[in-house]
């Protein structure tokens, strides 16, 4: 009797706990589905009010200017353009706006851009006033800037709903920089979710589209501004890279991008998914048409007013004499890191150009990366230190673009069950694939405890010595290195998941804190199609499958290079570049 009364209880207990378990379920489920509700609908009308300004603006700026005036402005490059607004042969407001009417046709094929910044035309105007241009290296040069650099009264949300609106109270540093160089930021970009993934959009703005095929990817994060200046609807415009943000886009859209050397430019006031990365550090780098556009850049940012602003960026100005330097130099080349076999069009543009560097003067020699799996061991154990705790947060409530799902599924996958579960993957994949299991698992393994942490970067340092030491060489020491900036070209959007498999050859120059930079170089022929049929990769596995299938219909795609020199030694990897450029010409 007096058990079943306590049996009795114990069931009472147990069903009233599972009621309010379920209940408390319940109401998070259904608050967590209100608040995505509520974004969304908040994400609508941000996407829309953007369009219709946009709109507005095209239809008030259809009389102002002719099309032979608009062609003018539009034919010429970004040295041309400063020289002939320094002359006073066309205003600064004339520019910005024959660039607006531009940048939104391109958008409207390609969705490219974000946000208008409307506080441009007062800029321009002030400019229009000035009596002597001369003091200013950009005159009136209107500059696109990805979403997630920071401008006073704009949101930058990284393509995070939560973030609209979230208006920031100052403009970050560089913009700061180039607006007192007489440049108009006039557009921002668009990007990849969190900028974590090189895909092209996010929920919030859409996926971005490849000017050269639309239905293809630009590549990303930086996607909106390879798509706009790919597109001609900006001469240079600003990226981010932490694994290849500025380099993978510029390779897929045809134009240069330069990664620069890490606290060589001001990150302060930008929006990013993972502050504190030490080893996986974020760049900010200019992105154009040609490697003159890039030079100007850089040659004008690293001014006394950006080491003012921000103490911590290495006060050194442009090298005139490292970049001007003749000197012919010793170049390392690779078509291959051994990892993921690039595809026949992106090994010919390497050995094309090293035969133009060779004509340019400059001696090749064969070059083998070393361990590059134990670089990729590093980065990934680093870039995920925290088990991903904070990319999980950030999305939280979100919409989560589709292209970062199977990241999010696997740092959510219990580390318990991972040996399990890199086994399922070996099997799913039906090829047997040890890297793609070790993938899973470096996704898997949980947030690293401060000595681990710590010791992956005294691995990181050995790394870098043991990489570095391979430029010693018998005959002279190597001064930079060429080799591609991905082993695949612009394909469907669907094939840009995987992204271990995509960015290898970037991701190594961030781990290695190089300046690396792409330049054009050529585009995909008929002939690299037919080599691509007998294509296997290294290791005959899915991601070899999916670069292949990815590929198949590039013909007429544009390929480019990878250029890359020591640490601090920026301007000789623009030097390597520019020489490049000038001997292969403009694509
Ligand atoms: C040395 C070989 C390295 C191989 C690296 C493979 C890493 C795969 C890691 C997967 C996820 C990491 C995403 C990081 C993407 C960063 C893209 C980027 O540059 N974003 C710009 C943000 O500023």
């Amino acid at each position: 009797m007096l058990i079943s009364t306590e049996s009795k209880n114990c069931n009472i207990i147990l069903l009233t706990l599972c009621g309010l378990t379920t209940a408390y379920g319940t109401v998070i489920v259904l608050s967590n589905w209100r608040k995505n509700r509520q974004l969304r609908k908040k994400a609508l009308k941000r996407r829309e009010n953007e369009q219709l300004c946009m709109q507005q603006l095209l239809e008030q700026l259809a009389n102002n200017y002719t099309k032979e005036e608009q062609a003018e402005i539009l034919g010429l490059n970004a040295v041309e353009l400063v020289s002939a607004a320094q002359q006073g042969k066309f205003s600064p407001l004339k520019i910005l706006e024959t660039y607006w009417t531009k940048a939104i046709s391109c958008t409207k094929a390609t969705n490219c851009i974000t946000s208008v910044i409307k506080v441009a035309k007062a800029e321009a105007q002030e400019l229009g006033a000035c009596t002597d241009p001369s003091q200013f290296p950009l005159f009136g040069l209107p500059v696109s800037v990805k979403e997630c650099y920071g401008i006073k009264d704009m949101d930058a949300t990284i393509g995070l709903m939560s973030e609209i609106n979230n208006l920031d109270l100052d403009d970050c540093v560089l913009v700061k920089v180039l607006k007192s160089l007489g440049a108009v930021p006039f557009v921002k970009t668009n990007l990849s979710q969190i900028t974590f993934s090189l895909a092209s959009g996010n929920p919030l703005f859409g996926d971005t589209s490849n000017p050269h095929r639309l239905e293809f990817t630009p590549g990303g994060s930086s996607s909106g501004e390879g798509a706009l200046i790919g597109g001609g609807g900006s001469l240079l415009g600003f990226g981010t890279d932490t694994g290849g943000s500025i380099r993978f886009p510029s390779h897929l859209c045809g134009i240069c991008g330069f990664k620069p050397t890490c606290n060589r430019l001001s990150l302060a006031g930008l929006h990013g998914p993972i502050p504190g990365h030490v080893n996986i550090a974020t760049t900010i780098g200019p992105m154009a048409r040609d490697v003159d556009t890039l030079v100007l850049a850089m040659r004008s940012i690293l001014c006394p007013l950006m080491f003012e602003l921000d103490p911590y960026i290495v006060p050194m100005p442009f090298d005139e004499k490292l970049f001007g330097c003749t000197k012919p130099l010793r170049i390392g080349y690779y078509v291959d890191d051994g990892f993921n076999k690039p595809v026949p069009a992106v090994q010919r543009a390497v050995m094309m150009a090293k035969k133009h560097l060779e004509t340019s003067g400059h001696i090749l020699v064969p070059y083998k990366i070393p361990n590059v799996e134990r670089a990729w061991e590093l980065f990934m154990s680093l870039c995920f230190a925290d088990g991903g705790k904070r990319c999980k947060e950030i999305l939280k409530n979100e919409d989560i673009d589709p292209v970062l799902v199977p990241l999010i599924q696997k740092l959510y996958f219990p580390k318990c069950l991972g040996k399990l579960g890199s086994f399922l993957v070996n099997l799913r994949n039906c090829w047997k694939s040890p890297r793609i299991a070790k993938d899973f698992s470096l996704l898997v393994e949980k947030e690293r405890n401060i000595s681990t942490v710590w010791n992956l970067e005294a691995q990181t340092f050995e790394y870098k010595a043991k990489f570095f030491s391979t430029w010693v060489q018998p005959e002279g020491n190597l001064d930079a290195l060429i080799g591609p900036p991905s082993a695949m070209v612009a394909g469907p959007q669907k094939h840009f998941e995987d992204t271990t498999a995509i960015l290898s050859y970037t991701a190594l120059y961030v781990l290695l804190n190089c300046p690396a930079g792409c330049v054009p170089v050529t585009k995909v022929t008929q002939d690299d199609i037919d080599a691509l049929k007998n294509y296997e990769g290294h290791f005959g596995d899915a991601w070899d499958k999916n670069t292949k299938d990815a590929c198949m219909d590039s013909v007429g795609l544009p390929v480019g290079v990878q250029c890359i020199t020591k640490p601090w030694k920026d301007e000789l990897c623009l030097r390597v570049m520019l020489d490049l450029q000038k001997s292969v010409g403009l694509l």
